[in-house]
């Protein structure tokens, strides 16, 4: 077994691998400390153990899901290995050689609940991520209404997030890993049941992560394999530095919009459940204040090689064309 290092959810202490990496741990406040709001307000990554934000959905696991969820269809990645790297169907013809990192299947909650159990046998490992919506039960409808929508909705006026975008119910078996990627919302992330690691990088570590371009599938996903790192291919891999906790039931962890996150549900530990809270970003400010911030330097590069890939009109000739722009010329 590779080298492993301990870290705790405030309560439990778990075994997990430590990677090549530096990490601190990420501040765990009280809802109700001014420290907390102040990270927040910040675009900090913070740990709030007390805000109860799911407490009515204490009582879920797989068996009550399974009686009160309803007949609708839940999206679930299959993945041969422990690691389910998101790629966008509608992106694949852009990148001819890319080979699907996982396959996704239309299941019923029943269905998904016997892929768990078979699945162990055929070594094949499954990721329930799904919005939850109107087909759900009465009472998950009413667990959902029960969650502490005042608290989360103050959250949203007082730091100027946009809207609510959707809140994605995800069932994942122990030892799943979600690779490190970013999104382009904030994220409010409640654990429900069983446990956790997060392992966040500030985008300002853009330039240690290496994303796939952004026609490319992978899109805000690192090229990095962080349990085989190519420090050949990727050098500046050896210069990222994270923060990392774990997450048990009734935690939340604000992932700041941009930040880069990998997410894995600890090994023994048995499955998990999280719903996510995602909110569209602050709205651009009139007037431009500088020097810009990391996560504007990013939206700027996103928006320079969609522009430049656009107007080549063949993603094949996009390397060329930026090594051209850049190699020998910026050094
Ligand atoms: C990329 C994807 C499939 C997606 C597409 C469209 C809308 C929502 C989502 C969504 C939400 C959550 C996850 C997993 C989660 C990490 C973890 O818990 O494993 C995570 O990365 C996060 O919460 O940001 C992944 C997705
Ligand atoms: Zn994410």
């Amino acid at each position: 077994m590779s080298q492993t290092t301990r870290l705790t959810d405030g309560r439990k202490s778990f075994e997990v691998k430590k990677y090549t990496f530096a990490t601190e741990v990420i501040p765990r406040l009280s809802c109700h400390d001014p420290e907390c709001e102040e990270r927040i307000a910040n675009g900090l990554p913070v740990v709030i153990p007390d805000v109860n934000l799911v407490a009515s959905a204490r009582h879920w696991n797989i068996d009550y899901l399974h009686d009160n969820i309803g007949d609708g269809k839940f999206m679930t990645y299959f993945s041969s290995s422990k690691k389910f790297k998101y790629y966008d169907d509608k992106k694949c013809p852009n990148v001819k050689s890319f080979k699907k990192p996982m396959e996704q299947e239309e299941l019923t909650f029943d269905d998904f609940v016997q892929k768990i159990n078979k699945g162990k046998s055929k070594g094949q490992r499954c990721y329930l991520q799904q919005t939850l919506n109107e087909t759900v039960g009465k009472n998950i409808v009413s667990d959902f209404l029960g969650f502490n929508w005042n608290w989360v909705t103050a959250q949203q006026k007082k730091n100027s997030f946009g809207p609510l975008t959707n809140n994605m119910l995800l069932i994942g078996q122990e030892g799943n890993i979600t690779p490190v990627h970013y999104d382009e919302q904030e994220n409010f992330f409640a654990q429900v049941y069983g446990y956790k690691r997060f392992i966040l990088f500030p985008p300002e570590e853009f330039p240690n992560l290496y994303p796939h371009p952004t026609y490319h599938p992978c899109d805000r996903q690192s090229q990095v394999d962080f349990d085989n790192a190519d420090f050949e291919k990727f050098p500046k891999f050896r210069n990222a530095t994270g923060f990392e906790t774990i997450v048990g039931p009734g935690d939340v962890l604000y992932i700041p919009i941009y930040w880069w996150h990998q997410v894995e549900s600890i090994p023994i530990e048995g499955h998990t459940i999280s719903v996510t809270f995602w909110y569209k970003g602050r709205p651009t400010p009139e007037k431009v204040t500088y020097p810009l911030n990391a996560h504007q330097k990013v939206a700027m590069m996103r928006n320079i090689e969609k522009m430049i890939a656009q107007a080549l009109n063949n993603p094949d000739e996009v390397p060329e064309f930026m090594q051209n722009m850049v190699l020998g010329r910026y050094t």
